[in-house]
């Protein structure tokens, strides 16, 4: 009697702690976290011709996605009140109170702070600050203050989310290069269409949380016309790499092709929209920009097999 009693208590506990493990692992954003590794990784592995060290690699990417995931920690905090008003994230842990919000916040500064260190440490201090200057820019200026002062919030914030590939470059070389700013830019022109894209797919959320998101303030057919236009812009934006020099053929046909079905869509959008499509577009974002890097990296090491072949 007494061990069933003792085993159902154990099975309880276990439970508690593995649904209080999966609000944590969700107050930091987990996927968007993975991808911005993953375009971190891209912009370590394009700035040198030689692989870096493995345990330089690790040291960076532990740092980033710490940091990355204290920012979307004090996000969630920080945007309680917002959150409970929006069907897409009434249910998330500090919304519904199973995660308080001093626990969040003692959770952030934990994991923000050896993540920094980690990168003052065992990378380098300019990466440690330029990656607490994204947390900053995500956090407190986007979450804080522009998300809820200009429908403007999300070009001007996305800066923060662009850096990835930039703190990458500069955990192994050290400095600041032009080139790592193309990758930047990339993903500076994608956030818009990214975004705004999911923006009209949840406009009626955005309007009944008073958020002056674009398709708020200035209605469906002018954010439309937005994600077409930046779109257009990516499709040139996404050049560069190979007009620079950074990057090679198999590249730009990749690209190419990824950011002309993206213009495709948002021209669909624009001018023939369907139920759905707007959230066909968001989800596909997603998958572009995952794709767009891995091409990045395809491109770069056949280009590096290629040079070091001796004839
Ligand atoms: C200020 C810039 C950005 C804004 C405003 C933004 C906004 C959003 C929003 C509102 C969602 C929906 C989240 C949800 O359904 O809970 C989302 C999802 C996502 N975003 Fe972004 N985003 C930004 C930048 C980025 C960046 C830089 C990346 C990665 C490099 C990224 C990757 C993703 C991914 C992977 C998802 C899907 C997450 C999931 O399904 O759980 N976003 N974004
Ligand atoms: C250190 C570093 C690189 C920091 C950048 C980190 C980061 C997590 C960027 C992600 C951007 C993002 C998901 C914004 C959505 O916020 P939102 O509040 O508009 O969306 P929500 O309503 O889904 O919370």
């Amino acid at each position: 009697m007494q061990i069933n009693h003792a085993l159902s208590s154990l099975v309880q506990q276990t439970e508690q702690l593995s649904s209080r493990t999966k609000d944590y692992i969700e107050i930091t954003k987990p996927k968007v976290v993975l991808l911005i590794l993953l375009t971190a990784l891209v912009g370590m592995l394009l700035a040198l011709p030689q692989f870096p060290e493995p345990l330089l690699i690790i040291a960076s990417l532990t740092g980033i996605g710490l940091l990355s995931s204290a920012a979307a920690a004090i996000n969630h905090l920080v945007d309680y009140r917002i959150d409970v008003q929006m069907a897409r994230t009434k249910n998330r842990p500090v919304a519904k109170g199973r995660v308080t919000q001093s626990q969040a916040f003692i959770f952030a500064g934990v994991i923000g702070f050896v993540g920094y260190a980690i990168l003052y440490l065992a990378v380098n201090p300019l990466t440690a600050h330029l990656t607490l200057a994204s947390l900053v820019g995500y956090a407190v200026v986007y979450t804080l203050y522009l998300k809820r002062a200009t429908p403007q919030n999300i070009v001007i914030g996305g800066l923060a989310g662009a850096m990835p590939p930039l703190l990458g470059w500069t955990s192994v070389t050290n400095q600041i290069d032009p080139n790592a700013l193309l990758l930047v830019i990339i993903i500076f022109t994608w956030t818009p269409p990214h975004f705004w894209a999911l923006a009209i797919h949840r406009q009626k959320d955005y309007a009944r949380a008073k958020v002056p998101m674009l398709p708020v303030t200035h209605g469906l057919e002018f954010t439309k016309t937005m994600v077409l236009l930046y779109s257009a812009l990516q499709m040139i934006v996404g050049l560069f790499p190979w007009l620079f020099g950074l990057s090679g053929v198999l590249y730009l046909l990749g690209s190419t092709i990824l950011n002309g079905y993206f213009l495709y869509l948002a021209w669909q959008l624009k001018f023939n929209d369907s139920t759905g499509l707007a959230f066909k577009v968001f989800k596909f974002s997603i998958f572009h920009l995952m794709l767009l890097f891995i091409v990045l990296l395809v491109d770069h090491s056949i280009i590096t097999i290629y040079e070091s072949q001796p004839y």
